[in-house]
């Protein structure tokens, strides 16, 4: 299948189908993990991201990933925010404050955060926590961000924010949000894909998936048969 630019792609299906595992696959996350083998290619522009010389923290750079639980570091919101860059040896401070502000404003978050930079990133709500670790991918500049059920532990409030966040971040960057929730995909997304058991089951334009699926297997689901 193809993510393309500048759109949003919602990964759906069932609890337990492979969502998380083949999100992760697009930045070589599961490398991590020794149980998990990963076969075929994933084409970044006209890289294969699994070629042997493929740097990975450079590719990581490019393709960003936040995850369902908020999980900053134990510093301050200034000191998450950089951390990516100064691991990277960014050192110029005036950079480094300059794409702080930036990152901030384009998780929607600055207004909220501008004046509490130095206090610790854990002591924010849920939901800015959640923004702030998305403000850590930014940071990067990557072109991709990955994002497995950002939501999921928030409340419909800080849920709708990260929404709007999204769906503003998209003229920028290429996302891909795995999500359970088939109204957040109906909202937020472009396309989606539908997976059941491992299987890529169908991909569509989201109004096409959700008027007219093609396949009996996303049938059922959307018609709440399973899942
Ligand atoms: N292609 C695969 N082949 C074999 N095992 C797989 C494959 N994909 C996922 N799994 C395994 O299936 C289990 C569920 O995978 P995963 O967490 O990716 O599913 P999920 O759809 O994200 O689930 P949830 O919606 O509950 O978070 C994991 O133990 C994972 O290692």
């Amino acid at each position: 299948m193809t993510f393309p630019k500048h759109q949003i792609t919602a990964i759906m299906g069932p609890s337990g189908c492979g969502k998380s595992t083949f999100l992760r696959c697009l930045n070589r996350s599961n490398d991590l993990l020794p149980e998990v083998e990963v076969h075929g290619k994933v084409w970044l522009g006209d890289q294969n991201i699994y070629q042997p010389r493929t740097n990975i923290y450079q590719l990581r750079a490019r393709v960003g990933m936040v995850y369902q639980q908020p999980v900053p570091f134990p510093f301050t919101i200034f000191e998450n925010v950089v951390f990516g860059l100064k691991m990277a040896g960014q050192t110029d401070a005036k950079l480094l404050a300059m794409r702080v502000e930036s990152s901030l404003k384009a998780a929607a978050i600055w207004d909220e955060v501008k004046d509490r930079l130095q206090e610790p990133a854990q002591a924010l709500s849920g939901g800015q926590q959640q923004r702030v670790c998305l403000a850590s991918v930014l940071a990067m500049q990557p072109e991709v961000i990955l994002l497995d059920e950002p939501t999921s532990a928030l409340d419909p409030t800080s849920s709708a924010s990260i929404e709007q966040t999204l769906i503003a971040l998209k003229k920028d960057y290429t996302i891909i949000i795995v999500t359970h929730n088939l109204q957040q995909a109906s909202r937020i997304s472009d396309q989606i894909a539908f997976m059941l058991n491992g299987d890529l089951i169908e991909t569509a334009p989201t109004k096409t998936f959700f008027l007219q699926p093609q396949q009996p297997q996303t049938q059922d689901y959307l018609a709440g048969k399973f899942g």
